[in-house]
């Protein structure tokens, strides 16, 4: 918690110190009024006196009631400032530090707890800041400046009141000795209901389609029953909190009038009994002080190890590093060069065994590197180590002669242009969706350009708006051929100097597959592209075909070659294509 208060700048620290200032003035005020109310009790209580004499501490109580007011008003908007600020800033950190993560981080923390952790999490941390601000600070000033006006006066008043704070601090004590457990487990499955949830609605046409209806709302009943069940536990046992407080702040102020009405009766003078009875009215008002004072103490130990288990969460996602580390390499845009992988080994974390095995081979300047093999052979995992979405075990990938890890990451993907296998999209237009982040090739193409060689201009200029037409979120207005289209436009505008193309064309027909890349050719200037495909026809033409089985290379060449001499490719080829689509091309 201590760390994350530490994100506040100076001049919110200074906002703090005012806001103190304004609490203790409060506590100043409230502690006044009992004062004047003595003062009315011995008037009311002197024969002879009139309604006049009252106007005077009746006036003041007026004022220091008013000014305790503005006071805690001030607090108030001092407190929710810092604390929406506050929270403000933790959601951009852990965003900015989530974007930074590499594959393994967010497979570590999982989608639906970063999520839960950027808004869940860093809302209880800002409730906690917000009222805290209000009552941590003020609740111990009170008590202990209400304690020091009634210590001494007198010890069975004294007595009662300590026995009152002492059945309160059992009470509290027993309730959060149960409860506090719970919260953990809450925010816990918080986190699986969110991932139940968004499971549900992604994949909500599968859901229908398989009537699987009744199946999902089980898992969901499931994991909202074990969030209500465990709210419900700290509700029950919170519910027990208000009418054991009020029992016990009612049970104080009869016990100082029942010990008040025998010490009254013991005292023999007209004067010693007045004074005995204002002190009476006065010592339960500074007794209520007191209990109050704690009871705000006691919201704020329930409310804070809630708090404490989020800030400690949030903290989690700041402190890690991510696997991937930035190197230090520029290199300006267009320096065309080789991509080498040498003896590239790979294995997932916690993984028992490698995804790839020494992966060898070298893709030229401008030639086209081609994958293909079965399902899970390693294909997608190890293009995308090209990329460093994670790093090689054991090896290395070289561009230009120079490890991937030396370059700076930013030169590193300003040199790529990614398409992966499912089509990404991104809710705005068709043309933020082209011409998609911060690209530094020094030649970019236009966005129609782009979608001209991506085969999706027609369909664009038939939409409302052409390249300015809405895109709804995941691209759920669009077909999954179009949207892959928009995805190859979007490294296409980049212009950049590799290619990685995930199995992006399997969702294109052959003949604008074909076309696509035919086009694609003539206008890549040189760039080297490797291509994941399912479909020999993809692929046939490239200048080198690397074959993998179970993580390894199981042939290399040209179409050509690999149909003399690779016993998997012409298995692959055979079930594709007939004889003569493979001698007549
Ligand atoms: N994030 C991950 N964590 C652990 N294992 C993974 C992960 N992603 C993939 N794998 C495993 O790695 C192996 C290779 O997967 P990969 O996606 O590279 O295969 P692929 O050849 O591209 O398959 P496909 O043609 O079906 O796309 C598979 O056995 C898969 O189970």
């Amino acid at each position: 918690m201590f760390k994350v208060l530490r994100k506040f700048k100076p001049a919110e620290y200074l906002i703090a110190l005012i806001s103190t200032a304004f609490i203790v003035a409060q506590v100043w005020l409230d502690l006044k009024l009992p004062d004047y109310m003595s003062e009315i009790t011995m008037v009311m209580q002197t024969p002879g006196s009139k309604l006049s004499d009252l106007k005077e501490p009746g006036m003041y109580m007026v004022l220091c009631a008013l000014a305790s007011l503005v006071a805690a008003i001030i607090v108030g908007y001092f407190a929710s400032k810092l604390a929406t600020n506050l929270a403000h800033r933790l959601r951009q950190e852990v965003f900015e530090k989530v974007n930074a993560f590499s594959m393994e981080e967010m497979q570590h923390f999982s989608i639906a707890s970063l999520i839960t952790r950027t808004t869940n999490d860093t809302s209880q941390v800002q409730m906690i800041i917000a009222m805290g601000m209000q009552v941590m600070i003020k609740a111990p000033i009170m008590a202990v400046w209400a304690i020091s006006k009634i210590a001494g006066k007198n010890s069975e008043w004294s007595i009662a009141t300590a026995v009152a704070v002492v059945v309160l601090l059992m009470l509290v004590g027993s309730i959060v000795v149960f409860a506090l457990p719970k919260f953990k487990i809450i925010q816990t499955l918080t986190d699986n209901l969110n991932r139940v949830m968004r499971e549900g609605l992604t994949g909500v046409r599968v859901v229908r389609a398989y009537n699987a209806e009744k199946y999902q709302e089980d898992k969901f009943e499931v994991a909202n029953e074990d969030v209500t069940k465990t709210n419900l536990f700290v509700g029950r046992m919170m519910a027990l909190m208000m009418p054991g407080m009020s029992l016990i702040m009612s049970g104080l102020s009869l016990s100082i009038y029942w010990i008040g009405a025998y010490l009254i009766d013991a005292a023999k003078a007209m004067p010693e009994r007045m004074q005995l009875f204002s002190d009476m009215i006065v010592y339960s008002s500074y007794a209520m002080q007191v209990v109050m004072s704690f009871m705000m103490l006691v919201m704020i130990f329930i409310m804070l190890p809630r708090a404490m288990v989020s800030a400690n969460r949030i903290n989690e996602v700041l402190d890690t590093e991510t696997k991937i580390i930035d190197g230090t390499l520029t290199q300006q845009p267009w320096e065309m060069g080789e991509v080498e992988f040498r003896n590239v080994d790979f294995q997932y974390p916690d993984a028992e065994e490698k995804v790839l095995e020494n992966i060898s081979f070298t893709a030229s300047p401008g030639e086209t590197v081609a994958f293909i093999g079965s399902t899970g052979s390693g294909k997608s995992t190890l293009i995308n180590l090209l990329a460093r979405f994670y790093d090689v075990t054991a090896g290395g990938i070289l561009i230009n002669g120079k490890n991937i890890k030396e370059y700076k990451l930013e030169d590193l993907y300003n040199k790529i242009g990614y398409v992966s296998q499912k089509a990404t999209i991104f809710s705005g237009t068709i043309e933020s969706n082209v011409a998609f982040g911060d690209s530094k090739s020094t030649e970019p193409h236009s966005v129609e350009e782009a979608l001209r060689t991506a085969k999706g201009l027609e369909f664009v200029e038939n939409m409302e708006g052409g390249i300015e037409a809405k895109v709804e979120q995941g691209g759920s207005n669009l077909s999954g051929g179009q949207k892959q289209r928009l995805a190859i436009a979007r490294a296409i505008h980049k212009n950049p100097e590799i290619f990685i193309f995930d199995d992006s064309f399997s969702a294109l027909d052959y003949k604008t597959d074909k076309e696509l890349r035919a086009e694609l050719d003539s206008q890549r200037r040189g760039a080297t592209t490797f291509i994941v495909a399912q479909r020999i026809g993809t692929i046939r033409n490239a200048n080198k075909i690397i074959v993998l089985d179970e993580g390894k290379i199981v042939g290399m060449g040209t179409h050509d070659e690999l149909m003399e001499n690779c016993s998997v490719y012409q298995e692959i080829a055979y079930s594709q294509l007939s004889k003569e689509e493979l001698t007549n091309g």
